[in-house]
């Protein structure tokens, strides 16, 4: 008998809308959305090393600790109860604490993801295998590759629980979208209105380039009310 397979989370009818109003938008929007509403999200220093594509979904957290005879791992490899809980509309999310000594990720992990139909994963840390990733097509946002795997050196403390991610506290089920200019992560507690405030900023921006294109002059375009409409009282 093979293993078990798990069927994709059952989610709300809004959880989807969020979801799909998220994927028509990118990252900067986003960044550009918390900016203006005062909150945190944006997460430097993570780029896809495969698939390099947009992803959005929900976070899926994998937490993780250096080994050390004082923590009790789980006796299973890090990582692997999430991807066996997660699916479309499933974003994983390994909390490495930045370390880059040791993959958090590896090729089995991805192969697992993506027969589960997983969006993409994001580590922040080093993972490995990133050639396993590209030929699966799985995106794979990461600090870097490395070829050391984490055995004998980091494990799972707990997964899909509330985890950090570079200062920002990421919990599961918060949003996360990803594309060539980083990483962001939106508090599912405030996804409406960042989700809008986004959306108008997207907006504006396509007026722009719309005036770009019909010839009106780029310091015209991007005079004062571009640089001050990320300020609480700037127009959008
Ligand atoms: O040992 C590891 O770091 C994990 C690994 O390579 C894999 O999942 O393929
Ligand atoms: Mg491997």
């Amino acid at each position: 008998m093979t293993s078990q397979a798990h069927p994709a989370p059952v989610r709300e009818e809004s959880e989807d809308e969020a979801l799909a109003r998220l994927a028509r938008l990118d990252t900067c929007a986003v960044a550009d959305a918390l900016d203006k509403l005062g909150l945190s999200g944006a997460v430097l220093g993570l780029t896809a090393l495969a698939a390099p594509r947009r992803i959005a979904g929900r976070a899926v957290t994998v937490d993780l600790v250096e080994q050390s005879p004082e923590v009790a791992g789980s006796g299973r490899h890090l990582g692997t109860a999430a991807v066996d809980a997660s699916g479309p509309g499933d974003v994983i999310v390994v909390a490495h604490g930045g370390r880059t000594h040791a993959a958090g990720w590896g090729g089995v992990l991805s192969t697992g993801a993506r027969r589960n139909g997983v969006e993409g994963v994001v580590v922040h840390g080093a993972c490995r295998d990133v050639d396993e990733a590209r030929e699966l097509d799985l995106p794979l946002y990461a600090a870097t590759g490395v070829p050391v795997t984490a055995r004998g050196r980091v494990i799972e403390r707990a997964w899909n629980v509330p985890v950090d991610v570079a200062g920002v506290p990421v919990t599961p089920g918060d949003l996360v979208i990803a594309d060539a200019s980083g990483v962001v992560f939106v508090a599912a507690a405030h996804a409406e209105e960042v989700l809008a405030t986004a959306e108008a900023i997207a907006a504006k921006e396509r007026a722009m380039v719309e005036r770009i294109g019909a010839g009106h002059a780029v310091a015209d375009v991007m005079s004062a009310d571009y640089e001050t409409m990320l300020d609480k009282q700037g127009a959008l």
